[in-house]
């Protein structure tokens, strides 16, 4: 039976889709603005002499030895200095990826009622339909309409749209590939074995999820957010975007607008990186801002540690650098647990695991 989401005051919560459906929607309610400005801070595009890294996949899984060594010397670097980076020449191709996005758009558009079936209230469903990050909670609205799916190690799709299935299928099996030989490439960045990362997190039952966003023109965008300021639970995100900008990513004090690149992969490491790592790469601090022109809709694929591993500083990190853990081990599980059922905010649940 399909469920009824709540807003704060108990009165069911319309999707934004829905609510900029209305014609005369002119300003933004109540409930989505922010009082204390929550673009008050820094924003500036990237300079040119601290340019967003790029990654050459192709270097890295066909590169001579030298070109693979420099590449992951390059990974390194972005990892610690960023927690973001650009992956151009992979191997997903251009028509997957438009396959996948065409799907998105489509799901986006079915009825509510039936989109309304992955209304469901737990938050550990897999697969989720919803409005602003966890409505019944959040105390400003977001401006945005999310589906997540877990896509491994069991793979789930909604019904419809009719090619869903198999598009999502094509990508998420893409991306896991791709996925992986990253982490092999980090791994190595870190000193370790090649395939530390995906023995210790055990990926062959790691989690991967898509999260599809929604934001459609927002009327009133300086008073709204599309996603707060937040890092990701898991190792690494994967996102594309429609060809609207949005994203901005937190570095050296300053919010740096991420412009849309065609064809590359916005790479963001996530919480588990960092802890993992013990901290020597950090996950990136970073959100979405809305517009009044265009729909801008992204995806994100997570890959993220099984449910079932305690992730936890590497020992071996620890014992060749005679440095002491920065972080307590902690459950996968417990640590999706805990984000998805508690405000968004910044790097809060990765501060419960700070020592
Ligand atoms: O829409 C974006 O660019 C960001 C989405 C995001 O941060 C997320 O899904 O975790
Ligand atoms: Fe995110």
């Amino acid at each position: 039976m399909a469920s009824t989401r709540q807003s704060n005051d108990g009165t069911k919560l319309k999707s934004v889709k829905s609510l900029t459906e209305s014609p005369e929607l002119t300003s933004i309610p109540p409930s989505y603005t922010f009082t204390n400005n929550p673009h008050d801070e820094i924003v500036t595009d990237p300079d040119d002499d601290d340019p967003i890294p790029i990654i050459d996949y192709s270097l890295l899984v066909n590169g001579t030895p030298h070109q693979r060594a420099k590449t992951i010397h390059h990974l390194g670097k972005a990892c610690e200095q960023w927690g973001f980076f650009m992956l151009i020449n992979h191997t997903l191709s251009n028509s997957m990826v438009d396959k996948m996005m065409d799907q998105v758009f489509a799901f986006f558009s079915l009825k509510e009622e039936e989109k309304e079936k992955y209304g469901g209230k737990d938050v550990m469903e897999p697969i989720r339909y919803g409005t602003s990050f966890n409505a019944s909670l959040d105390k400003v609205l977001f401006w945005r309409d999310f589906l997540k799916i877990v896509v491994h190690p069991e793979f789930h799709s909604p019904d419809k749209p009719v090619g869903f299935r198999d598009a999502s299928a094509e990508y998420c099996r893409g991306t896991w590939k791709v996925g992986r030989e990253l982490l092999k490439g980090i791994s190595e960045s870190l000193g370790l074995e090649g395939s530390y990362i995906e023995k210790r997190m055990k990926l062959d039952s790691g989690l991967q999820m898509m999260a599809a966003n929604l934001y459609p023109p927002c009327p009133q965008p300086e008073l709204a957010m599309g996603i707060p300021p937040h890092s990701d639970h898991g190792l690494l995100n994967f996102l594309i975007q429609n060809g609207v900008s949005g994203l901005q990513v937190f570095h050296n004090g300053k919010w740096i607008n991420v412009t849309s690149t065609p064809n590359c992969l916005l790479v963001l490491v996530s919480d588990h990186l960092e802890v993992m790592s013990n901290g020597k790469y950090k996950s990136v601090l970073h959100r979405a801002v809305v517009s009044n022109k265009a729909t801008r809709m992204s995806l994100a694929i997570v890959i993220a540690p099984s449910f079932d591993t305690v992730v936890e500083p590497a020992k071996e990190l620890l014992e060749n650098h005679g440095n002491p853990p920065a972080y307590v081990g902690m459950k996968h599980k417990d640590y999706m647990q805990l984000q998805r059922s508690n405000e968004l905010y910044g790097k809060s649940v990765l501060d419960k695991v700070k020592i």
